[in-house]
């Protein structure tokens, strides 16, 4: 149970697409519920948030034809209003995406419950103000996009329902152009930036430790108060400029 008078430690995680947002939030997840106090973990892909397509954005999108890679695809107003109730700490239903039909179920829907760490994940999570607002940790993914372009073309073939040719096509014409306008631009937010995704484990279990040291209250709640209330990065008092956020390299 959520500790009474404590909020959500919200962690947004950036980066290109297939760059490896998904693979460093398991990992961080799974290293964080082996601490002793077992914290509540849970993790929220921006991706549940993508708006819900009429029939003839449907067959726009099957043409490639539809831009998935532009903020206006996800509906941020719920994306909002579902972090600003996680944040006060009340359970929320999300909604189910599918990703071969482009629409939400309509019968399904993910319960998420009051937890002590919240991992929010997605190519634009770090775009939006309001939203960057209530994150206390920014990660950006920063994996070299001849490797997230090979990964994103074996998962969608494999696991989104798509030819070789259509994930050539829509990169060409959407994701790459809108990276470059709308997702890479964030990276000056980042705390922390993240260079080759989940194999980076020193970068990792820098950012593990800063939880644990969290979650165990080993970093001093006075310390971590900011100005929203609850837990928050205690980077803030030391904040590094918008500019100078640390990259974590491999040590050569
Ligand atoms: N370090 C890695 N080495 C090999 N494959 C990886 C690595 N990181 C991620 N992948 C694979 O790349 C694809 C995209 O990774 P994922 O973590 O889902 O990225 P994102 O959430 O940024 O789209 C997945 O199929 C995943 O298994
Ligand atoms: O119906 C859809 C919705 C989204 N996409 C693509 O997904 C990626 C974002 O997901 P990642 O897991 O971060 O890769 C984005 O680049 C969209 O182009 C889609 O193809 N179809």
């Amino acid at each position: 149970m959520q500790e009474e008078g404590r909020r959500p430690f919200v962690i947004g995680v950036a980066g290109g697409t297939a760059s490896g947002k998904t693979s460093v939030c398991r990992k961080i997840m799974e290293a964080v519920c082996q601490e002793g106090v077992n914290p509540k973990v849970v993790m929220i892909s921006q991706d549940s948030f993508y708006r819900d397509l009429s029939q003839e954005q449907r067959e726009r999108a099957s043409r490639n034809q539809y831009n998935f890679d532009h903020p206006d695809a996800l509906d941020i107003d719920l994306l909002k209003k579902t972090l600003r109730e996680i944040v006060a700490g009340r359970t929320v239903d999300i909604p189910v995406y599918d990703f071969k039909t482009h629409t939400r179920s309509k019968t399904e829907r993910r319960v998420i419950q009051p937890s002590e760490v919240i991992l929010v994940e997605g190519i634009l999570i770090l775009y939006d103000p309001e939203i960057r607002e209530m994150l206390q940790m920014k990660l950006f993914v920063d994996t070299d996009s001849d490797t997230r372009l090979a990964r994103r073309v074996l998962r969608d073939i494999q696991e989104r329902g798509r030819t070789l040719e259509s994930v050539l096509d829509q990169y060409t014409v959407f994701v790459k152009p809108a990276f470059e306008e709308f997702t890479l631009p964030t990276k000056k937010y980042a705390d922390v930036i993240i260079p080759r995704g989940a194999e980076n484990d020193v970068a990792i279990n820098l950012i593990i430790q800063h939880i644990k040291d969290i979650i165990s209250g080993k970093l001093k709640l006075e310390d971590m108060t900011g100005s929203r209330g609850g837990l928050s990065f205690p980077a803030r008092k030391r904040h590094v400029s918008e500019s100078s956020a640390i990259p974590l390299a491999r040590p050569h």
